[in-house]
């Protein structure tokens, strides 16, 4: 079989259709003047879990805010279901079916589980019990909790709690920016373990990851960014094999753990 890895087709490898959910040369950035993005794109089609990786500061965020409205867009468009949503409203996004969960910052500390997820679908209350319900089937551990203050919770259970938020309004596209940061690697496996089950239970998902190599095997394909634009784009298995993204991104990684490697044994 051939490899889907490109340099030059930003959707290599990528179904046919049209897409759910499609950022076409983005150019966005914070600050007047200055790009983070400078010509980005991405397409997440139905029932596929996309990932975005690459080295620190290359605009993997910053991406996934620019989708959901969060970061302005200074050109190109963002559409879902081919429908223009470039710069709308993140509380109009969320209506439309699109949930953000982002890395830092994403509980209530002073509320409960509870009333962290009945946040999450303050649009909607009266579905709530029957959400709830669903959400403790995939997060067992925030039912059984469900009475304690998101604030005394461990980063990894913040993090159901911030997915579960996000899912209490029955996304059909999820966002989740590094969702593993800061957990255990036993902790990092049971995030992409159950974010690949949440994408099999029909949403769709585009994930930023710092653990490029989880991520690669979890997703159906990947964006590979480097400094504002695509560096490569394919299938999640062919990108791990594939000798120039291990050059540009996850070769470093191996290299430095081979220097440490050496480093400790000379001492
Ligand atoms: N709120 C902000 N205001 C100004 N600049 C910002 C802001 N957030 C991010 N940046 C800058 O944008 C660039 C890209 O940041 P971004 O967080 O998108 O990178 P990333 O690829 O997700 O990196 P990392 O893997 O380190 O999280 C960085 O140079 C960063 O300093």
């Amino acid at each position: 079989m051939t490899t889907t890895v490109s340099a030059t087709d930003p959707h290599a490898g990528a179904p046919a259709g049209e897409p759910l959910l499609l950022a076409d040369d983005v150019v966005a950035g914070y600050l007047p003047g200055v790009d983070i993005l400078r010509g980005c794109s991405l397409a997440l089609h139905p029932g596929e879990l996309v990932g975005i990786i690459g080295p620190n500061g290359a605009g993997k965020s910053t991406l996934l805010k620019a989708l959901f409205g969060l970061v302005h867009v200074r050109a190109g468009s963002v559409t879902l279901a081919g429908e223009a949503i470039t710069n709308r409203r993140a509380d109009t996004l969320v209506h439309r079916g699109v949930g953000f969960v982002p890395q830092n910052n994403n509980v209530f500390p002073s509320l409960t589980i509870e009333e962290n997820l009945q946040m999450g679908v303050f649009q909607a209350p009266r579905r709530f019990a029957e959400r709830f319900d669903r959400i403790v089937d995939i997060f067992p551990t925030l039912g059984e909790r469900r009475k304690q203050r998101a604030g005394s919770l461990s980063g990894g259970e913040r993090q159901m709690v911030a997915m579960g938020r996000a899912l209490m309004m029955d996304p059909q596209v999820l966002l989740l920016d590094e969702p593993s940061a800061g957990l255990s690697p036993v902790r990092q496996d049971e995030t992409f373990i159950r974010t690949r089950k949440i994408n099999r239970a029909g949403v769709s998902i585009v994930i930023v990851e710092q653990n490029a190599r989880r991520c690669l095997q979890i997703c159906d394909r990947a964006y590979v960014l480097d400094q504002g634009t695509n560096a490569y784009s394919g299938r999640g298995r062919d990108l791990m094999d594939d000798p120039k993204v291990i050059e540009l991104y996850l070769g470093t990684l191996a290299a430095d753990v081979d220097r440490a490697d050496a480093e400790d044994a000379g001492a």
